[in-house]
């Protein structure tokens, strides 16, 4: 009980240090001192519009890190960008998006535009030789995305798709532990992501349910839930011999609720396609058939909604919100499985369940159905450990990074600022930084590559097709 109660208070306080971060400072090992290389002047990040999600994800970040400050936000009216700089204490405001690009002040861009403009800002901002963090998805289709990342190679700029949950020790935790009960005898046999808004929290007038400007469940929280498929799946793939697996990701079936205007508001809102359908998911269920280790693929669910209810309450109409928990679910052929709970934000919470059966169960010397429980807020004792680097493949974190109120998106901007000093100062091609491998002796210990970012695009257009809906354009 007593320990119930410490952990409770920890989590409250360190979530509290997320959104309280102390300020940068420059730790002696980061240079500086006498006789120490000095470190680099910070980047000077610019914000493409006053979003919502901007302060959690950049400027809370940035406050606590010595290598990049915030210096200019611009959006469409510069009054809203004004009061917005004020609030977030942001130096600088542009007229608009463009001439924030191209300011010789700016360095690096966030664009957290609507998905369906993350496509014509990238490539503004790369045309100006500036590197960006890229919000997710990546952009409305899967040629888009191509396009994008080869203007970055070619003009040498770091681009970064932010799926900031990748970034999180946790999430490699959870790779070590699908690692330890995998073999060649004991293959995965489904993965299953569910990641459901509760409630009504984007209101009907919500860039999410904005056909023209890239909404739907699939690309919003359905690109979460193909992200951490994939991921998974990559921790198993070393037990099998399939070259270039995810170009073989299949589409079997796809079950869409569509969105459809419930207040007058919004009914004029294009939630329609081109064609005058149904353009926009509210949620999506969907069956994706992955290479495995055996010849034939295995089936993997996706599960994914932007607003979550248990009823409707009669006569008043009130909707009763249901919380599901962000869940990563992995089975085993022994029926063994583990499941990373609410592993979109695990910063805030989260938990890393074993539940043994079968031969995993005999080797642990447990009763079928014991439960193990894990969770990682900093990097753990497996870190540099060789079976860590085999199961997490796409990077880990030295121990002794980051703290224990290190959000997600403050472990991303690490690892994007480090990215965008090896092109800039060192010299490296952003298309070697792809190539490097990832672990804590890499200069850059955990990625997310521009191919995943292309496979999970052609994911999500073959979902839209499969349940019969126009790809997003
Ligand atoms: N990583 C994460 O955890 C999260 C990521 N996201 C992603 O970030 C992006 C933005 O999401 P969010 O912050 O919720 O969005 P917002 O509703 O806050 O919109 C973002 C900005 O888009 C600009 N904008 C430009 N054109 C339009 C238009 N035609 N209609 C409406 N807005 C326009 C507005 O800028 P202006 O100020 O110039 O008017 C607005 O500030 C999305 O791509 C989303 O997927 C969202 C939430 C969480
Ligand atoms: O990126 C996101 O993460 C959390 C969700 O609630 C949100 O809709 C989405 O844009």
């Amino acid at each position: 009980m007593t320990s119930w109660i410490k952990d409770g208070y920890n989590r409250f306080s360190n979530v509290y240090t997320s959104f309280y971060p102390p300020p940068n400072q420059i730790e002696p090992s980061e240079g500086g001192q006498e006789g120490e290389e000095k470190p680099p002047p910070p980047l000077r990040m610019g914000i493409l519009g006053a979003s919502n999600i901007a302060p959690i994800a950049v400027i809370l970040p940035c406050k606590s890190h010595p290598g990049i400050m915030v210096t200019a936000v611009a959006a469409r009216d510069k009054s809203k960008a004004i009061s917005y700089s004020k609030k977030h204490g942001i130096p600088h405001v542009f007229d608009d998006y463009q001439s924030l690009i191209q300011d010789d002040g700016i360095d690096v861009i966030y664009n957290a535009l609507p998905n369906a403009l993350h496509h014509r800002w990238t490539l503004e901002a790369i045309k100006a030789r500036k590197h960006v963090l890229l919000e997710k998805p990546s952009t409305s289709n899967r040629e888009q995305t191509e396009e994008v990342f080869e203007a970055a190679r070619q003009a040498n700029v770091v681009v970064l798709e932010a799926f900031h949950y990748r970034f999180h020790p946790a999430l490699h935790e959870f790779a070590f532990r699908l690692h330890s009960v995998l073999s060649p005898l004991n293959p995965l046999v489904s993965v299953k992501s569910t990641l459901k808004i509760p409630g009504s929290i984007p209101p009907e007038t919500d860039i999410r349910f904005n056909y023209d400007l890239g909404g739907g469940a699939t690309m919003d929280t359905g690109c979460y839930t193909v992200s951490s498929l994939l991921y998974t799946m990559r921790v198993a793939a070393g037990t099998w011999k399939r070259e270039k697996w995810e170009d073989e990701v299949e589409v079997r079936e796809a079950r869409p609720t569509y969105f459809e205007p419930r207040h007058a508001a919004s009914a004029a809102a294009p939630h329609l396609d081109r064609q005058g359908h149904f353009g926009v998911d509210e949620a999506m269920q969907a069956t994706l058939l992955v290479p495995s280790a055996r010849p034939q693929k295995i089936a993997c669910l996706i599960d994914t909604a932007l607003r979550t209810h248990l009823f409707t309450i009669p006569l008043i109409g009130w909707k009763v919100p249901f919380l599901v928990l962000p869940s990563l679910l992995a089975t085993f052929k022994d029926g063994t499985t583990v499941e990373f709970k609410n592993f979109v934000a695990p910063f805030l919470w989260h938990s890393i369940i074993t539940t043994h059966r079968g031969r995993t169960a005999e080797e642990n010397k447990v009763k079928p159905g014991t439960r193990t429980y894990s969770k990682a807020y900093v990097p753990g004792e497996n870190s540099g450990s060789d079976e860590m680097k085999r199961a997490a493949k796409d990077g880990h974190w030295a121990a002794g990074t980051g703290k224990e109120w290190w959000s997600t998106y403050r472990y991303q901007l690490e690892a994007f600022v480090r990215a965008v000093q090896k092109v800039r100062r060192d010299g490296l091609q952003f298309k070697d930084l792809e190539k490097e491998s990832r672990g804590p002796q890499a200069d850059v210990p955990v990625w997310v590559d521009s191919r995943e970012s292309e496979i999970v695009m052609r994911c999500i257009d073959s979902i839209y097709e499969k349940a019969g809906m126009s790809r997003r354009p």
